[in-house]
């Protein structure tokens, strides 16, 4: 019997009907002033943790100094609605200004910084910042605060009243909720969500990582400004102890709580610790002790926080978003005449302390040619792939790609150039699916989003994983992901691809496969430098072989010559089996 056809929505409408219901229903619902009050707090809250999702939810990047952010956006709407007699939205932008030019200038710290640096960094700035909400009498009015806030008017409604505020501040809450919920997706979403799963491989892929963390911050700093614009015009007061590290920390478990890479996962966290602390009050002396063992068991218990679980009910009604074929195959390797050298290096060294991993290497990769790099365990042939990527900056030598010096180029830089790798033990983006993966893969071509797509399907269906594309890529088997990482590179129609050790961990059937896409590739004109220990692969593979040993090259030329070299034999094949054109 046919299965029935089950009933199935795209979660994003579902999600948006939820979202317009209750900012329409819930002031309507909640008729007492102190319900109304609470909604306005619970909207404010919800955009400043947004920003939180961003950063930390997308980008993994601890900041606690949220609070800071909100307090700059409403110091700035509260000083010029009552100092300078300002309205309420040119306040609003200069508040989102200055907290993006914070959050640029502590985004920079991040391009030194990184866990637990990068959390203290960010504890300071929000010290500083509540020292001087409290000190700066002058301006601030320390602890007592500024009242008499201005609120906006939307156009010929003045938001006079607090139920009329409540629909404004939720409204608000809503449009950044879509907006947040749709950046996940877009390019600089994805690279984001690369960057918080491996910085590395996402450099090597062409993506910009420390324009990608400064952005997060920026825009998590204008998040927490709106919020605490919608803030203070909705008390008509403020005052420090609404901005201090407690409250960052509390905008901090309101994203870990609900889940910190789902809108709708913040939303819930910040609704629940808006509201808890509110039901809990009954319990009178006990209620902080309830309500951080609360909180500490969702987050210990619940590591995708409690939109994990609404997640997974979800999945189960909703269909993700069809990928469609492709309406082209991949294009890969370039243009140029064959044979001709497309990767040049000379005389390249890497000390590290006192170890010569890499001691003067001269080789030259010509295009169209697939060209091993082999050698006895330790003989610097990672090392070289690192240099050559950007990974490492040589201590001398020059490495020349397409005819320009690559040395000092950020690997981002490098792969831009066409010129990308995968890696020896392989570097997925483990918590997005095949077909995120390989999305941001591709946007190292650039293009549109069309264009982006074509060139992942194309990658995808390259490698045969087409049935695959919405598994997250961590359940799949160790063969499929080595595909995925495989696909991800081409996605981005490099001229030069770098393999280290792609047949590592692969049982036969799957080599013999893995060597057939390898001599596809190579029909289709791409060039590869390969590192392999396999030598039945490297024989059938190799055009040229250039073999290292203790960091210097020991042999080069044609595999039928350099796998019986003597002094090749002697020091690294031994009595390996060597299955010559096998
Ligand atoms: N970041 C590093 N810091 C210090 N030493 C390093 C570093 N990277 C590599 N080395 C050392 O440099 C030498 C060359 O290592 P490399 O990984 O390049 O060798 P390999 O030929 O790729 O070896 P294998 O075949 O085992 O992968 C080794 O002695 C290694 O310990």
């Amino acid at each position: 019997m046919k299965e029935a056809r089950r009933f199935r929505v795209r979660p994003a409408y579902l999600a948006g009907l939820l979202g317009l219901a209750l900012v329409v229903g819930l002031p309507q619902l909640v008729t007492s002033r102190y319900g109304t009050n609470l909604l306005i707090l619970g909207a404010a809250w919800g955009v400043v943790a947004l920003g939180m999702t961003v950063v930390l939810g997308y980008t993994g990047q601890i900041s606690l100094t949220q609070a800071a952010f909100y307090g700059i956006g409403a110091y700035a709407v509260a000083l010029l609605t009552t100092r300078a007699g300002w309205s309420w939205w040119p306040a609003l932008l200069v508040g989102m200004a200055l907290a993006a030019l914070a959050g640029v200038l502590l985004g920079m710290t991040t391009l030194k910084l990184g866990g637990h640096y990068l959390a203290m960094v960010t504890i300071s700035f929000q010290i500083i910042f509540t020292l001087v909400l409290a000190n700066w009498i002058p301006v601030t009015g320390g602890p007592d605060g500024i009242s008499g806030i201005k609120r906006p008017s939307l156009g010929p409604i003045a938001l006079d009243s607090a139920t009329k505020y409540a629909y404004f501040a939720l409204g608000i809450l809503f449009l950044v909720a879509v907006l947040v919920a749709w950046l996940k997706h877009t390019a600089l979403g994805r690279a984001m969500r690369a960057v918080r799963e491996n910085e590395l491989a996402a450099e090597a892929l062409g993506v910009d990582t420390l324009r990608v963390k400064v952005t997060a911050f920026t825009l998590s700093a204008l998040l927490g400004a709106l919020g605490g614009a919608v803030y203070a015009a909705g008390f008509l007061y403020i005052s420090p102890d609404s901005f201090n590290f407690d409250i960052s920390v509390e905008f901090l478990a309101m994203a870990l709580a609900g889940g910190a890479d789902s809108t709708l996962g913040t939303i819930l966290g910040a609704s629940l610790l808006t509201f808890l602390p509110e039901w809990l009050r009954e319990l009178k002396n006990i209620y902080l002790v309830v309500y951080g063992l609360i909180i500490i068991l969702v987050i210990v218990f619940m590591p995708d926080g409690l939109w994990g679980y609404v997640n997974l009910a979800l999945r189960r009604v909703t269909r993700p978003e069809p990928v469609g074929k492709a309406s082209r195959g991949l294009r890969v390797g370039g243009s140029g005449a064959p044979g001709e050298p497309i990767l040049e290096v000379q005389g390249l060294v890497k000390h590290f302390g006192g170890l010569r991993a890499v001691d003067g290497v001269d080789f030259t990769v010509r295009r169209g040619e697939i060209h091993a790099l082999i050698g006895p365990n330790g003989s610097g042939k990672t090392t070289v792939i690192n240099l050559l990527s950007g990974v490492y900056v040589p201590t001398a030598g020059s490495i020349r790609f397409l005819g320009e010096p690559i040395v000092g180029l950020r690997p981002n830089r490098i792969a831009r150039r066409g010129l990308t790798r995968t890696f020896q033990n392989i570097r997925l983006f483990r918590e997005l699916t095949v077909w995120e993966n390989v999305l941001v893969g591709s946007q190292r071509a650039g293009g549109g989003e069309a264009e982006v797509r074509e060139r992942a399907l194309a990658a995808i269906e390259f490698v045969g994983l087409q049935d695959r594309v919405h598994e997250v890529v961590k359940s799949l088997p160790y063969g499929h992901q080595k595909l995925v990482e495989l696909a991800r590179t081409l996605a981005g129609e490099p001229q030069l691809l770098l393999l280290d050790e792609p047949a590592a961990g692969l049982n036969q059937t799957e080599k013999q496969e893995l060597v057939a896409l390898l001599r596809r590739l190579h029909g289709m004109g791409l060039t590869m430098l390969v590192v392999e220990h396999d030598m039945s692969i490297v024989a059938q593979l190799a055009d040229t072989i250039t073999v290292l040993n203790f960091g210097r090259k020991i042999a080069e030329g044609h595999p039928a010559q350099v796998l019986h070299d003597p002094v090749v034999v002697e020091a690294y094949l031994g009595n390996r089996e060597v299955a010559l054109g096998a």
